[in-house]
């Protein structure tokens, strides 16, 4: 290969570089700007349907060979930096760092936040409603293990909404000091990685000892300190914690995924693709559920999920958590959702948010 052939691209790749340079610093002045008219006005800073109309329009514009999805990715990243100028906003999670879920706090906010890591999804509420941060990044479903209970137990009592959701693949890997089984007699992970590779495990190491640790993290955290123990993680623990991956991808579905919804006191306005979260519940009579939802096809609302959850406790026989299509603000999602609460014994909306894509 020639160095004299590089030579002269290179020095195209550095033009340009200057002039991208340029252009982001100048984008992030009008940031700046934009962060003081909204300090004056005592508005949010974090405006995630701004945030998703933006990046949908600049996977529109692309005109290639870049990637769409690379492109977006580029872009959060750029508006997480001018948001960090108007003002860093601080993210609660279920931690320890190298979880799944503080990557799915990257995912919607971009790197340029403060992550908080807390011990349980109760603290990431709390952390959330007390100010102490201004948004919590909580697991509500997986993809092979269905909903986690905890999240859906809280979101009925929280006064905070609903501001997001994002959805990120879930591979795990087998990871150990030595890269490995040899010596190794326990293998350590969250119940629920456990759970989502039980058939590898049975198939590939049916005689050693499982034992279920708080998190992912402080499975490889164990296993970075014990030689004895080997740890499920994402890949992002196994550098943290300077382990040698065993074996990767051992989740028994290859398309296992984890939705999170980001939980804050803001109200989103609309982005024109958003879904509208509520729980409702209704008296147990024959055709009751049937009744409850007719306003939605009525007002032609599309229901893009329907999870019902035990009550416990509570005067009625379950709590149905419901998608619809839509913002709260909507038209015909407004009237539906205005006729739906009267035909319902209990009624509180979530929140509406921009659809993740
Ligand atoms: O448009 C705004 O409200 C901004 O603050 C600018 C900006 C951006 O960088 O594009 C940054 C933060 C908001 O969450 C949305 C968008």
């Amino acid at each position: 290969m020639s160095e004299d052939k590089l030579l002269p691209l290179r020095q195209q790749i550095d033009a340009i570089d200057a002039e991208i340079l340029a252009l982001l610093n100048r984008r992030a002045q009008i940031a700046q700007e934009v962060g003081h008219v909204k300090a004056e006005n005592n508005a949010p800073v974090f405006r995630p349907e701004r945030e998703a109309q933006v990046l949908q329009k600049v996977a529109e514009r692309n005109p290639g060979p870049l990637q769409g999805s690379d492109v977006q990715t580029i872009f959060r990243e750029v508006m997480s930096a001018c948001r960090a100028l108007e003002k860093r906003v601080t993210v609660a999670y279920l931690g320890p760092a190298g979880t799944f879920s503080e990557q799915a706090v990257y995912q919607q906010f971009g790197h340029a936040v403060e992550g908080l890591a807390c011990v349980s999804i109760d603290e990431v509420f709390r952390a959330a409603e007390a100010g102490t941060a201004d948004f919590g990044v909580v697991p509500i479903e997986n993809s092979s293990e269905g909903v986690i209970n905890r999240t859906l137990d809280l979101l009925l009592q929280t006064t905070l909404s609903i501001s997001g959701e994002v959805s990120i693949p879930v591979h795990h890997s087998l990871m150990s000091k030595a890269g490995t089984m040899d010596g190794v007699a326990r293998i350590c992970a969250h119940s629920q990685a456990l759970a989502q590779c039980n058939a590898w495990l049975n198939q590939h190491y049916p005689n050693i000892e499982r034992q279920a640790v708080a998190s992912n993290a402080e499975a490889a955290r164990m296993a970075s300190e014990n030689a004895t123990v080997a740890g499920i993680a994402g890949e992002i623990a196994a550098q943290k914690y300077d382990l040698q991956i065993v074996s990767a991808h051992i989740q028994d579905d290859p398309h296992n995924r984890t939705r999170f919804a980001v939980v804050g006191r803001l109200k989103n306005g609309a982005s024109g693709k958003d879904q509208t979260s509520l729980v409702l519940s209704v008296a147990n009579k024959a055709g009751a559920v049937y009744k409850l939802l007719a306003p939605l096809a009525k007002h032609g609302v599309s229901m893009t999920r329907f999870e019902s959850r035990p009550a416990r406790m509570g005067a009625w026989e379950y709590y149905f958590y419901v998608d619809v299509e839509g913002h709260a603000g909507d038209d015909k999602v407004a009237k539906a959702l205005a006729e739906l609460q009267q035909n319902a014994a209990f009624y509180k909306l979530l929140g509406s948010y921009p659809r993740s894509f």
